[in-house]
């Protein structure tokens, strides 16, 4: 009906002018805690909360008795009411809402605030210190003592917290008439239920690639580290990938390096001898948005964002990038070092502030990603072109190029060893959580269940052993106590090589995908610009369409790129005889 129609127009017009207010408030107070983890910090924020839960209800509860049907509704209004709607934590009473945010809070600042005590008497926080450790040590037992060490300090206090916060989160997801919180955020992505049973489908066609990786860096860590800690038809000790959850390989690739002598693939030392800091990064990472035809960051972006981590306080390392909903105010949060891990984070970080950009003139309610995982994908999919040796090489990151198969096979591994190495563990995270949210898995089984997702997925294994009644190693990861959600990250990865394969083409690439660098491409920029300019305002298969000419996520273009790899691992691994996967899985080191 006509007058119902423009009611709606009325009621949706009203919620985004005053929700801008209220959600510029609310990130206001939870940047200054996060900047500023204090008491008096957690308090303001939880306060903000309170209100914008209050405007969440009134305008949820005003939504469902003015627009009980909207499937008269236009597509833009029906969308935005529907999301309107949906209350989330605005569900909860005061008292419960109260403890939900002190859990929340609490466990982020015990999780941002944990250290190591090493036995030589050294205090490590998890960044900078335990990270650099985690990546650079190739000392089996002060690898194993930090991070034993990590997963004690920041996992075990907070396992009564994660159920008790598991309990409130379900009954504000019931409440919105959800099954439990695992649904409400797989229902994110549109699927009529489909999105686990997808991801598994995704999962079957990469696993083949991910345990050949798994069993040729397994044969170099053997020849490392020996036969004592490594067997090779067993999970691999999770300690020793460079990484203090074994998700990316990235920073032990001076240990499987094919062939020596060729030109870096890491453009750490480059960076440091040029006399690179964190300002230098980020606009090195603007500049490469803007040559596609982007946009520039704002004054307010540099006026306000976190570059390196203060000296004085306390503040959530963890990167994040911020909107402040008034079209203006974008930041950055990041703890930045010189290296190229942070370079391409920082391309992440700036990919979330482009999109926040491009869709700042949506409507409140759909200022957000196509789905989740394309909001993560932005900043990796320009990514995928600045790390080339071409480009590093163009920017004076690199010194010269080779053009040969040794030289690529190299460039592949290294990206391998960050991309593929990635994808089970971009999996298991929500894998878990899904099973805790749904009853599934009791607080009896957290550490059980995280064990056993970590073996058969990853093929990983503990360095010691664990206690299912005090360890809870999932709250050493940061997005389980921030309540940060992970599938996001899985879809990501396949569909950024989706994203970044649709732009070469735009920008007339020829060759190998891997070799493509479209910097300075319009054609490319464009692309990626009908994409991101739609926000939430269309289902994420009608954004996937604009950008790649097809509707749905697709392992062709992630295979593509890495096929010459492919082949290259499984003659390596049958040279070497072995046996990729993991058959003994009772084996300890
Ligand atoms: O967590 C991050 C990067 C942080 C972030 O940019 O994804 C950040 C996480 C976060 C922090 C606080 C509250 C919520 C989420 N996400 C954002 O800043 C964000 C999220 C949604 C929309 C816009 C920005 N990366 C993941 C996975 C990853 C991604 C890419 C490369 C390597 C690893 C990790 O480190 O395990
Ligand atoms: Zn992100």
């Amino acid at each position: 009906r006509a007058d119902l129609q423009s009611e709606a127009v009325a009621f949706t017009a009203n919620y985004s002018t005053d929700a801008a207010e209220v959600y510029y408030n609310s990130s206001l107070a939870a940047w200054n805690y996060q900047t500023g983890i204090s008491e008096e910090n957690l308090n303001a924020m939880n306060a903000e909360n309170v209100k914008s839960a209050a405007f969440t209800k009134m305008y949820g509860e005003q939504a469902k008795a003015e627009f009980p049907d909207t499937s008269k509704l236009e597509e833009s209004e029906r969308r935005q009411i529907d999301s309107i709607k949906i209350l989330g934590t605005a569900n909860l009473n005061e008292a419960d809402l109260n403890q939900y945010n002190d859990l929340t809070g609490g466990m982020e600042a015990t999780y941002s605030t944990a250290t190591v005590t090493m036995p030589d008497g050294r205090v490590l926080n998890l960044d900078p210190d335990l990270t650099a450790l985690m990546a650079t040590s190739r000392d089996y037992n002060e690898l194993k003592y930090a991070w034993k060490g990590w997963y004690e300090a920041a996992g075990r206090p907070i396992r009564d917290d994660y159920e008790s916060f598991v309990t409130l989160s379900n009954k504000a997801s019931v409440a919105d008439g959800f099954a439990d919180t695992g649904e409400y955020w797989r229902s994110w992505y549109e699927m009529n239920g489909q999105l686990e049973a997808t991801v598994d489908a995704l999962w079957a066609e990469l696993q083949p690639l991910y345990t050949e990786l798994h069993a040729y860096v397994r044969r170099k860590l053997y020849e490392k580290y020996g036969s004592n800690y490594i067997n090779l038809k067993a999970p691999i000790p999770a300690h020793l990938l460079g990484n203090m959850w074994a998700q990316q390989w990235g920073n032990i690739y001076d240990l499987v390096e094919p062939y020596s002598g060729k030109t870096g693939v890491d453009a750490t030392p480059a960076m440091q001898s040029q006399g690179y800091d964190a300002m230098k990064m980020f606009k090195t990472s603007e500049e490469f948005f803007v040559s596609l035809g982007l946009d520039k960051m704002t004054d307010e972006f540099w006026a306000n964002t976190m570059f390196v981590k203060p000296t004085d306080r306390d503040v959530v390392c963890h990167a994040s990038a911020w909107d402040f909903y008034n079209k203006v105010d974008f930041r950055i949060k990041m703890c930045t070092v010189v290296n190229m891990e942070d370079l391409i984070t920082i391309h992440h970080e700036m990919g979330h502030i482009q999109y926040y950009q491009q869709y700042k003139d949506q409507p409140i309610p759909f200022r957000g990603g196509a789905n989740p995982g394309f909001h993560e994908a932005v900043g990796d999919t320009l990514a995928l072109s600045v790390s080339t040796p071409k480009h590093l090489n163009k920017i004076g990151l690199l010194d010269e190029v080779e053009e040969d198969d040794e030289a690529d096979i190299n460039y592949l591994l290294s990206q391998a060893m960050d991309k593929i190495a990635f994808l089970p563990f971009g999996l298991m995270i929500d894998k878990w959580r899904w099973s805790v949210f749904s009853g599934d898995t009791p607080k009896a089984k957290y550490q059980e269940k995280w064990d056993q997702l970590r073996k058969d997925l990853q093929g990983i294994t503990p360095p010691v052993e664990r206690d299912g009644t005090t360890d809870f190693d999932p709250g050493a990861k940061y997005h389980v106590p921030a309540n940060t959600p992970y599938i996001r990250y899985f879809v990501s990865f396949v569909v950024q090589f989706q994203f970044y394969q649709s732009m070469c083409n735009a920008s007339g690439h020829q060759g190998p995908l891997y070799k493509c660098d479209f910097y300075q491409s319009k054609e490319a920029g464009a692309k990626l610009q009908k994409m991101l300019e739609l926000g939430s305002s269309k289902p994420w298969q009608f954004a996937m369409n604009e950008i790649t000419g097809s509707a749905d996520m697709s392992t062709l273009a992630l295979q593509e790129y890495f096929s010459p790899l492919t082949a290259w691992l499984k003659q390596k691994n049958l040279e070497n005889g072995d046996t990729p996967g993991w058959t003994d899985m009772d084996w300890r080191p």
